[in-house]
């Protein structure tokens, strides 16, 4: 299996050293143009800055760019018959971006996988909407650094300690999504997983008492109740990330490439 991924952040990063010892091999990374020619990268790893420079035999293109990526290259990805792999999953939040990505999987005979990301129990959300799924809420608590340049600093002051938690969004998961591009990603995987961008509750929070971002999922309905929490460490490279995060882009592509899904 050959791969392109989309970005070179700190997630992109975390997937190259992890593929590294396998069986799929990473052909590409896709940049913006302006970043052509200042990309260090591995001997065979070509450079380039649109899904018409990949060489045929790339078959998955993997977006750990975020929601320009996606919206930048997915629909040609797609439409060019590869599967896309995003951890994007609030971009999905954008109709109209949706229905392009939809328009180009059928046109391309592909799919769009949305990895999991910083969450876990999507599983069981999914199998509970089968019957009536009351009531699902996400609460996002992250340390005051992992909000830093996201819409939280319009509510807060950032830059001096906090002494208690505080909540900066209160709404429903597509206002989060599209509000928060890096940071709310978790809010819309759990809303198309369970009841929706529009009925899914959320909370972010910025709390000085963590160091770990944490999810937690609410769930109650004909199923029963559920409760998920995930503590989840950051990545190195970047406070705002978990590393479950870049985690599950390398389980979904090593599920890609087995003749066996999980
Ligand atoms: N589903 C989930 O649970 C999670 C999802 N995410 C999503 O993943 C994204 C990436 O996270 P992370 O790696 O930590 O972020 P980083 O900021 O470390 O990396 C982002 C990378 O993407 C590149 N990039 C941005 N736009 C484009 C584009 N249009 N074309 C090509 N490359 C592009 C950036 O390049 P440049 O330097 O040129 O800007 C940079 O290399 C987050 O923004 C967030 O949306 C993150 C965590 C959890
Ligand atoms: O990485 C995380 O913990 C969650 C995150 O940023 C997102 O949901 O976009």
């Amino acid at each position: 299996m050959k791969i392109a991924l989309i970005g070179n952040g700190a997630i992109s990063q975390f997937v190259q050293k992890a593929l590294a010892d396998s069986d799929v091999a990473l052909a590409a990374l896709i940049v913006r143009s302006e970043r052509l020619g200042s990309v260090d990268v591995s001997e065979g790893v070509k450079v380039v800055a649109a899904i018409q420079e990949l060489a045929s035999d790339v078959t998955h293109v993997v977006d750990c760019a975020g929601h320009a990526g996606l919206r930048e290259h997915g629909a040609a990805a797609l439409a060019s018959g590869r599967d896309v792999i995003t951890v994007s999953i609030g971009a999905l939040a954008d109709d109209v971006l949706l229905s392009e990505l939809e328009g180009a999987a059928r046109a391309g005979n592909s799919r769009l996988h949305l990895a999991s990301g910083a969450i876990g129990g999507l599983d069981a959300l999914r199998a509970a909407r089968a019957g009536d799924l009351g009531t699902v809420r996400y609460v996002g608590r992250k340390p005051p650094a992992g909000w830093k340049g996201s819409r939280a600093e319009e509510v807060l002051d950032l830059s001096t300690q906090l002494t208690h938690p505080q909540i900066h969004f209160m709404g429903n998961a597509r206002d989060a999504a599209l509000a928060y591009p890096k940071n709310a990603n978790v809010a819309a995987a759990v809303a198309l997983a369970g009841v929706g961008f529009e009925r899914t509750e959320v909370e972010l929070v910025a709390d000085p008492g963590t160091e770990t971002n944490v999810h937690e999922i609410h769930a109650q309905g004909d199923f029963g109740s559920f409760t998920f929490t995930i503590s989840g460490k950051t990545l190195p490279d970047n406070p705002r990330s978990s590393a479950l995060a870049a985690m599950s882009v390398v389980a979904g592509i090593l599920d890609a490439s087995q003749p066996i899904g999980s």
